[in-house]
């Protein structure tokens, strides 16, 4: 980010002229909110505070009531010029409309002090409304961890340039109510994460058959129910055929599920599988173990979830040149991170190194989704309805993610294509789905990517 805002630097722009259009773009959304309520703005002593006060200067151009809060004097020149433009009123303490947050944005080094904390907690206790500027102060800007216990939620953030990554993670962004970005002519910042998008997905090509749209194998394992979800699931992602490879054949199948009973080895033999997925209902036993060993010295493109993620050790990975994608949830993120000797707090570079040593796409699920590549590259899902967090619906992801894989997509690519269509179908089953509810949304789903 800060690179970005230097390239834009040279090039002729100054920090007053980003913070004059920073400024203007945030007091365009406070306006909005504020709906002819007073506002007052709290400003801190870096630039941040800056562009509190390109703000409550617009704000007052604009007619409203406006008044600012400075507990500390402006620290850069870019603030200090901001003050000495700004002729409004200022105050110990505001009540009423709209609460601006302003005190520290992205340059916040370490927590508030008691007297700044209690300050910010009394100023959204006394507004309606409490809009935060860039980041809620307190929050450190790329971990998304709040350095103070206690800060208020907000009802709004407006990010300036670019999103930060604390945008997107948890546990900050659920304090952060709506979010929105202004734009002040930054880039594409490199070495920043992307945020997956609605992919455009293909429809089959005229001379399509099953076996060009891919074969996919989901090998089953002690527990059916897991694996027939995924299978479920994948018959919507997009390949063309989808077997289940297991012992016997499940009471619960579906009639146009193909299931392979002979014995795992010569299943697997099939040259024309084009990709395999293990974990849902692969359970921690002998023969659980038999089996992940047996996919992975297969040497296709693979998705491991659930158990086969517990399974796995870095040894089995050894020998392996086909394409593979990890999907933990936290627990098992945890664990692969012990497996890996992967140690620390740092949740974006221990996925780095997660990806980098196991040579692997990781899919780490949650409320805030994020996906790297061995690469270096980082993709961040937008929110999901929180109703997915029920059992099953990474049954559901899994079997996408291996369809789109199937399917032929590359596996950065088939990871957050799976990641948007489970999350379209969540808001399309609308609240308290089922796993089988949420497949039966993943046509429509499908369909708004054709
Ligand atoms: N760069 C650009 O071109 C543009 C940047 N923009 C804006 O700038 C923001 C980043 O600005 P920034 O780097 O000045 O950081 P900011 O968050 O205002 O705070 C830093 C100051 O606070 C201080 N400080 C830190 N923690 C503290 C604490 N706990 N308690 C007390 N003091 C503390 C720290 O002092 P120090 O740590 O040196 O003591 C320093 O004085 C960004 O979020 C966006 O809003 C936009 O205008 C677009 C153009
Ligand atoms: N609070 C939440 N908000 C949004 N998505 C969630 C939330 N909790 C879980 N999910 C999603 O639901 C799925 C749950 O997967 P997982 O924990 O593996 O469940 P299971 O193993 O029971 O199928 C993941 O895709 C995850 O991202």
């Amino acid at each position: 980010m800060r690179a970005a805002e230097q390239s834009l630097i040279d090039g002729g722009e100054t920090v007053e002229s980003l913070m004059d259009c920073a400024g203007k773009g945030a007091a365009e959304w406070v306006w909005r909110v504020a709906g002819g309520r007073s506002v007052t703005v709290l400003c801190g002593p870096g630039n941040n505070g800056g562009d509190g006060y390109v703000i409550a200067r617009e704000l007052l151009r604009r007619g409203l009531p406006v008044s600012i809060v400075a507990p500390l004097e402006p620290a850069t020149d870019a603030a200090r010029a901001a003050r000495a433009a700004y002729h409004g009123p200022f105050a110990e303490m505001g009540k009423g409309g709209v609460f601006v947050d302003c005190l520290f944005g992205s340059g916040l080094g370490r927590p508030l002090s008691d007297e700044l904390a209690a300050l910010v907690c009394r100023l959204a206790e006394d507004h309606a409304t409490r809009v935060a500027i860039d980041l809620p102060s307190g929050i450190e800007s790329d971990s998304g961890q709040p350095l103070n216990d206690g800060l208020p939620d907000y009802d709004l953030t407006i990010s300036l340039g670019a999103w930060k990554y604390a945008h997107w993670l948890m546990p900050a962004m659920q304090a952060m109510g709506e979010r929105r970005l202004v734009d002040i002519g930054i880039g594409r910042v490199a070495d920043a994460g992307t945020m997956i998008r609605r992919p455009h997905l293909p429809t089959p090509a005229r001379d399509a058959h099953k076996y060009t749209r891919g074969l996919l194998a989901i090998v089953g394992g002690a527990m059916p129910g897991a694996a027939m979800l995924a299978c479920r699931a994948a018959a919507h992602g997009g390949a063309g055929y989808i077997k289940l490879f297991a012992d016997h054949h499940p009471q619960c199948a579906p009639d146009e599920l193909v299931i392979d009973t002979s014995p795992l080895e010569h299943a697997l033999a099939d040259r024309r599988i084009a990709a395999l997925l293990v974990g849902p209902g692969l359970t921690r036993d002998d023969a659980a173990q038999h089996r992940l060993s047996a996919v992975l010295a297969r040497d296709l493109p693979t998705v491991l979830d659930a158990d086969a993620l517990v399974l796995l050790r870095p040894a089995m990975l050894a020998a392996r040149t086909a394409p593979l994608i990890l999907t933990p949830h936290s627990g098992e993120l945890a664990q692969l991170f012990s497996a890996f000797g992967i140690e620390g707090e740092d949740r974006i570079g221990h996925l780095h190194e997660l990806a980098r040593k196991s040579g692997a796409v990781v899919a780490a699920k949650g409320p805030d989704t994020l996906v790297a590549a061995p690469d270096g590259e980082l993709r961040i899902a937008r929110p999901a309805p929180s109703w997915l967090s029920t059992a099953g619906t990474g049954d559901v992801l899994a079997g996408l993610i291996a369809s789109r894989l199937a399917n032929g997509a590359a596996p950065v690519d088939a990871a957050a294509q799976a990641i948007w269509l489970h999350g379209e179908a969540a808001h399309q089953a609308g609240p308290v789905f089922t796993p089988s509810d949420l497949v039966r949304s993943l046509a429509g789903a499908y369909a708004a990517c054709l």
